[in-house]
């Protein structure tokens, strides 16, 4: 294992096979080894360091697919690419290099999405091992569904910055990928992002969810104005004294000097302060983009807005504040009479540590101007932005509206550096876990060819010493979670033998669309699926080769009616599930469906996209989180059976150290 690290440190392709250098097996497993066809998905962080493994130990018939192409932040870690091989194929690139190191290989690559129709159960089913070596659910899910369809042992595995696993996945004896319940995005209650932030992090969030409001497309579900409805807050928060709401800041249009005239009595008297913009108004469909809309997009009537006037409102909800410290107004007016601070700076620096800087108050709320401008601007031309990390404006925009919400509340503020890494999910890659984990790849691969899966074993990687920083190189890393494969779960989607399950979701409101994209694509992992009635009539719902054309249209106007029995099917995975749904009226607001066999399925937790032939940035960054999550759940579950399970027993055999748990001290 270890010589499979330094050999990936050497990053520089010196490494060149003679046709006899290869590890030293039994002849049996020799045999195997060299006879064996193997499929890899993924030619990234992980793949790179995978192929090289896998020619060191003597495959050499190896298919690899990657869909993407070499990007120059590749270049540090995935060390079969050059720079001069920006913007190629890194599937191609991968099996030149794996080539060059090692003439006899025969490499076969694609530079496709393995979610393609021409990747069927056929194809999958010619390989002796399939090896993922991706980054994101939706392929992992597919991948894993096609090998139980071929009835073809997969390794699966991951990294996220120093947490990485492996795991071995056999039809029938092992869990499959989708066993254990999907994990969504970390994410943080509503309420706490519009009442009550108490980290960095909530402002980042609040901001991120005001860009989509105010220039993007709006979420009704990332609503930045302060809840009423909050439990915690005392129902007559912005009350009038005649009972009714009072009429919101810029229904009427008023011209700046009212609303800081209006804002001025309010400040006078914050418990007064009637600000229309609560939960109510989301229920009413009025937006805080309505509202910018109505004022032009005017800077300064934003900021009274977002950081005087919603805060003052929440400062009435008295109760969320009897243990928590009291949010304070911001008034632009005195801010900007401020003495200059010695440089204003935004998008227009490009040195590093200016980017680490913290910016004074003032500076935030002219880079917070300077964005709703720029941003305006762009607006106008494009209609709808999608919020990018790496946009000048928009990370501007984030960082100032977070800064300026966390000065509200007394939360440190962030440089632009810092906001960047948790607004945009960067957990940096690390070559050494991804090296470590193609190792592990290795050794379950081994064991799978040599039929002694009860010595494969499900592996975690984790750091220790959590006191020192994560980006220390004095942190430890360990293999911590070692257990023996785990049994197939009995209800699982994917690999149980039961083509039966009920679901209860309100049939009146959840549109064909809904149906399709959350429920069989993100909950059943369905690529390409086809509904039909169960009945005689076999009316035919969905049909996954035409575009859908009653896909807004609720289930019960397609008569999908109470107790309804559906034929779901994906030829390509070769999978079939007929599904019962009866209606519910009573589910919470933030859960879609319910299914018979686990508790609730929250919609926010689901994709809402199917498996696309690309995965974007954003579902690149969810898959990150995925994994630092599962690996965490994955960790408690081994822990309880690490006394069980721990240790290696014959793995020593066949070169493989006796005692690898501690790979770097
Ligand atoms: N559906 C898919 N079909 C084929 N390859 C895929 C698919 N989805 C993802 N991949 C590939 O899996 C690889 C995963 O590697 P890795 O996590 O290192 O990603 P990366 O994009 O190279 O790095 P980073 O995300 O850190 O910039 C990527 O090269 C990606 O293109
Ligand atoms: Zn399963």
């Amino acid at each position: 294992m270890i010589h499979f690290c330094v050999l990936s440190r050497l990053k520089q392709r010196v490494l060149v096979l003679s046709p006899g250098m290869k590890m030293a097996f039994d002849p049996q497993t020799q045999t195997k080894i060299d006879q064996a066809k193997v499929f890899m998905v993924g030619a990234g962080g992980i793949g790179c360091e995978l192929l090289k493994n896998l020619l060191l130990t003597g495959f050499r018939d190896i298919h690899l697919i990657d869909l993407d192409t070499i990007e120059v932040s590749n270049l540090n870690r995935q060390f079969l690419f050059r720079s001069e091989h920006v913007g190629k194929p890194k599937a191609q690139i991968a099996a030149l290099a794996a080539e060059e190191m090692c003439p006899e290989a025969r490499i076969t690559w694609y530079h496709e999405s393995v979610i393609q129709p021409k990747f069927n159960v056929k194809f999958f089913g010619q390989f002796n091992l399939v090896l993922n070596a991706l980054d994101n659910s939706a392929a992992r899910s597919h991948v894993n569904r096609m090998c139980l369809a071929a009835n073809v042992p997969l390794v699966e595995s991951g990294s996220s910055g120093y947490l990485g696993n492996c795991k071995v996945i056999i039809k029938g004896t092992t869990e499959c990928f989708d066993c254990q319940p999907p994990i969504g995005q970390k994410t943080y209650p509503g309420c706490t992002i519009r009442n009550t932030p108490s980290e960095p992090i909530h402002c980042i969030v609040w901001a991120k969810h005001l860009f989509n409001q105010l220039f993007g497309e709006a979420d009704p579900d990332q609503d930045v104005s302060p809840d009423s409805e909050d439990p915690a807050a005392d129902p007559e928060a912005g009350l009038l004294s005649n009972g009714t709401h009072q009429e919101h800041w810029s229904t009427v249009a008023e011209t700046n000097e009212t609303v800081i005239a209006h804002l001025a009595v309010q400040q006078n008297g914050a418990h007064q302060l009637q600000n229309g913009s609560n939960g109510n108004e989301a229920k009413k469909g009025t937006s805080t983009r309505a509202k910018a809309v109505a004022c032009g997009y005017n800077s300064i009537d934003l900021f009274q807005k977002l950081f005087h006037q919603d805060i003052s409102y929440l400062l009435s909800m008295s109760k969320l504040w009897e243990k928590r410290r009291r949010p304070e107004v911001l008034d632009v007016h005195s801010i900007l009479k401020q003495k200059d601070e010695e440089k204003v700076w935004g998008s227009s620096s490009t040195e590093e540590h200016e980017d680490k800087r913290l910016w004074s108050l003032k500076q935030n709320v002219i880079v917070f101007m300077r964005a709703v401008k720029a941003l305006k601007e762009t607006m106008d031309k494009i209609e709808t932005l999608v919020w990018d990390k790496d946009d000048e404006n928009a990370m501007d925009f984030v960082t100032a509206c977070a800064n300026l919400r966390a000065t509200c509340f007394g939360i440190t503020t962030q440089s632009r550096y810092d906001t960047k890494q948790m607004a945009g999910n960067i957990i940096p890659a690390v070559a050494s876990t991804n090296a470590i984990v193609a190792g592990l790849i290795i050794f379950n691969a081994v064991k799978v060819l040599q039929n002694r899966v009860d010595e494969c074993r499900n592996l975690i990687l984790k750091t220790f010493r959590d006191a020192v920083p994560a980006t220390s190189p004095k942190r430890r890393v360990r293999i911590t979670g070692v257990s023996k494969l785990l049994e197939p779960v009995k209800d699982c989607v994917s690999c149980s033998e039961r083509v039966e399950t009920s679901l209860r979701l309100n049939l009146e409101t959840t549109t064909i669309k809904d149906f399709q994209d959350k429920i069989l694509k993100g909950y059943f992992k369905m690529a390409q699926p086809d509904v039909s009635l169960d009945d005689s009539s076999g009316t035919v719902i969905i049909d996954s080769e035409f575009e859908l054309n009653n896909k807004d249209k609720p289930l019960t106007a397609c008569k999908i009616l109470d107790g309804t029995r559906l034929k779901c099917s994906d030829f390509l995975q070769e999978y079939d599930i007929t599904i019962t749904v009866n209606h519910a009226d009573d589910l919470p607001e933030d859960t879609l469906f319910e299914s018979s066999k686990d508790a609730n399925v929250v919609l926010a937790a689901m994709p809402s996209q199917a498996p696309d032939a690309r995965t974007t940035p954003a579902q690149k960054r969810k898959s990150a989180d995925d994994l630092a999550e599962a690996s965490a759940e994955e960790l408690k579950r081994f822990k309880r059976q690490e006394k069980e399970h721990l240790g290696f027993g014959h793995v020593n055999e066949n070169g493989f150290p006796d005692q690898f748990l501690e790979i770097l001290e």
